[in-house]
């Protein structure tokens, strides 16, 4: 039995049991990869500066975030069709979420229904949502959410379409047979770069979250947010809160590292409302840095399908709990007795 220390050993262990297709589908990104590689660079040069004689024993990990108790600062990020990876698919994800609890954003393309996902899901779960040219299938994804009791809507906002991924173009990447995005009335596609130059909106605007908003009641947030104007654009426009990613790397390579990113977003939004981030969190220390540099929370992506490769539900746990362990190792050592709790939302501010 190989022994699983730390997240990069599921990494190597995911990369064995996977086909190459899906592993390269997992893995890459845009163009020649700069974003993604930068994600990962901006956290191996971060450091926190340890504070001592802080008189902490067990750091408290637990957080708020938008009225919601979360176990750690960290939550799973949305990635499409969980049954590409184990034979489970979204269900074991949610059931290896739901032992510390570890909230987890759904994508909108699920492999299992979101009421199945739901079913077994034990902490805060929230839908990422794609909106479609076709506003009849954005708002039938909603209610699909909504009916499944989903706490939070998180619009993913840097992706018009999947972007040229070289990876996959040069195998010709499909969807392995039974493979579906069954929450969409359409659930059958094969190629999901042209599916979404088919299917998503294209020319997104800020129009779209007044009409969400018009829609729905749930908490929304943007995810994919870079630039502090957008970040500032986004509070003006009424959002609950604010995901800094580049989609890991996926939809542009000159895009910079989130980490780098956050600071600025950070100082423009002012408490307004939750900054999350994600991309290239692979260790507890990386949390720990994304938290100094003022995140509210982080989501993680690729390393939570890697422990679902390696074990199923009990994969994800295991990814999760290490993460815990060594977020909880990492405020110890640098002093920091609790997490920062997030901003509930604030009266809208003046648009910058
Ligand atoms: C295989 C895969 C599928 C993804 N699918 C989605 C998706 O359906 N919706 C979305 O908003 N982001 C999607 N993402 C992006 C993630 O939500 C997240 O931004 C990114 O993976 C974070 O970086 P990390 O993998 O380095 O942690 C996907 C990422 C991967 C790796
Ligand atoms: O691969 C992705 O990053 C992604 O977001 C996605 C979206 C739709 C279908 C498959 C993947």
């Amino acid at each position: 039995m190989t022994s699983l220390l730390t997240l990069h050993d599921y990494a190597a262990e995911a990369s064995r049991r996977l086909s190459p297709p899906v592993w390269d589908f997992i893995e890459g990104g845009q163009g020649d990869e700069r974003s993604l590689r930068a994600n990962r660079e901006a956290f191996e040069r971060a450091t926190v500066v340890p504070r001592v004689l802080t008189g902490t024993a067990e750091p408290e990990t637990g957080t708020r975030i938008l009225g919601a108790d979360w176990a750690v600062p960290f939550a799973i990020a949305p990635t499409a069709f969980h049954a590409m990876v184990h034979p489970d698919g979204e269900r074991a994800t949610a059931r290896g979420a739901a032992a510390l609890p570890v909230p987890y954003v759904v994508s909108t393309m699920a492999s299992v229904p979101f009421a199945d996902i739901a079913a077994v899901a034990g902490g805060p779960l929230w839908l990422q949502l794609y909106a479609f040219a076709d506003r009849g299938v954005t708002r039938h994804v909603i209610g699909q959410a909504e009916a499944a009791g989903m706490g939070a809507l998180m619009l993913t906002v840097d992706a018009p379409r999947l972007a040229r991924r070289l990876r996959d173009l040069r195998r010709d990447f499909r969807l392995p047979p039974g493979i579906r995005a069954v929450n969409l009335p359409d659930a059958d596609l094969v190629s999901p770069g042209e599916h979404s130059r088919r299917a998503f909106a294209p020319a997104l605007d800020w129009g779209e979250l007044a009409w969400l908003r018009s829609v729905t009641e749930l908490p929304l947030l943007v995810k994919g947010v870079a630039a502090a104007e957008d970040a500032a654009l986004a509070v003006a426009h009424g959002v609950d809160g604010i995901v800094v990613s580049n989609h890991g790397g996926r939809q542009f390579s000159a895009a910079p590292a989130t980490l780098d990113l956050l600071p600025a977003v950070v100082d423009r939004v002012a408490g307004a409302v939750p900054v999350l981030l994600d991309g290239g969190i692979r260790g507890g220390s990386d949390v720990l840095v994304a938290l100094d540099r003022g995140a509210d929370a982080v989501l993680v992506g690729r390393p939570v399908l890697h422990g679902l490769a390696v074990g199923g539900a009990g994969g994800v746990r295991g990814v999760l709990d290490l993460l815990a362990e060594e977020l909880s190792e990492a405020m110890l050592m640098a002093g920091r007795p609790r997490v920062r709790p997030a901003p509930a939302r604030s009266p809208v501010p003046s648009p910058a």
